[in-house]
């Protein structure tokens, strides 16, 4: 991956990205930009390779081609991963879950720092989840932890948010929340890159979007690329094949 400079958020250009795991070709030759500040959903079927591409991107797969991102003064990248593995038995608060994730250099069971404190409150309160900061993580239903990984990529601010299916477990007004989050960012100049499964809110929210199947199908303005005869082609059971 090449890093260079700009001002302003940051682009992202995929080129000529590939990747084989297993033997298996996951990815050949997809190429596309994420214009800075903007908003870019990537879309496409079961398997079609959005998540591998995502971990292309974060640097955990030994794919091929280059992934470029040219930031601006501000590098701080946050990431919502589609589910996380955790051991619900840990005795960790959703508090403590933050402190964890926000204070590199002090254990999670001293707590929050003062300062640490205000930060993850507000980030909490921006997902709704404030009240619930003292309850076992563990314990929490599958749209409040999505709620609690979306906090924990605003801490601190991003420049670059990257979200895979951030959409799925959460209920409508979870993903209001989400939405209107993803929006604000975006209009403070953040880009964000989101894997997104609800064709209708691509359509509503993105300024960008990319199909990907392997390879890359399209890649342009959701209200020209999004046609109706182009999604039931990608969706329907025949898709594996195009
Ligand atoms: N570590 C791995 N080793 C081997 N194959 C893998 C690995 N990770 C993913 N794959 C395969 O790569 C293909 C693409 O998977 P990926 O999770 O990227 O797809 P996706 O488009 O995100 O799918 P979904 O919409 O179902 O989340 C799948 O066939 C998957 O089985």
């Amino acid at each position: 991956m090449t890093v260079t400079h700009m001002t302003g958020g940051p682009s992202v250009h995929f080129e000529n990205v590939g990747l084989s795991l297993g033997g298996n070709t996951i990815l050949d030759g997809v190429n596309f930009t994420v214009a800075a500040g903007t908003i870019h959903c990537v879309i496409g079927p079961n398997g079609g390779g959005k998540t591998s591409l995502i971990r292309s991107l974060l640097g955990q797969m030994p794919h091929t081609g280059d992934i470029r991102i040219c930031w601006g003064n501000d590098w701080t990248m946050g990431y919502v991963p589609q589910a996380l593995e955790f051991d619900d038995s840990l005795p960790m608060t959703v508090a403590d879950f933050m402190a964890m994730i926000g204070q590199r250099h002090r254990p999670a069971f001293m707590g929050l720092k003062r300062d640490s404190r205000t930060l993850v409150e507000n980030v909490l309160a921006r997902v709704d989840m404030l009240d619930k900061r003292d309850r076992p993580f563990g314990s929490l239903s599958g749209g409040e932890r999505q709620r609690v990984l979306l906090a924990q990529a605003l801490m601190p601010s991003p420049k670059l948010l990257v979200l895979d299916e951030p959409a799925s477990g959460l209920d409508k007004a979870g993903a209001a929340v989400m939405h209107s989050i993803v929006q604000e960012l975006s209009d403070n100049g953040t880009t964000v890159l989101i894997i997104h499964h609800d064709l209708g809110i691509v359509r509503e929210i993105a300024h960008g979007v990319t199909c990907i199947n392997q390879h890359m199908l399209f890649s342009g303005d959701p209200q020209q690329e999004l046609t109706s005869e182009r999604i039931f082609t990608i969706f329907s059971s025949s898709a594996k094949a195009a």
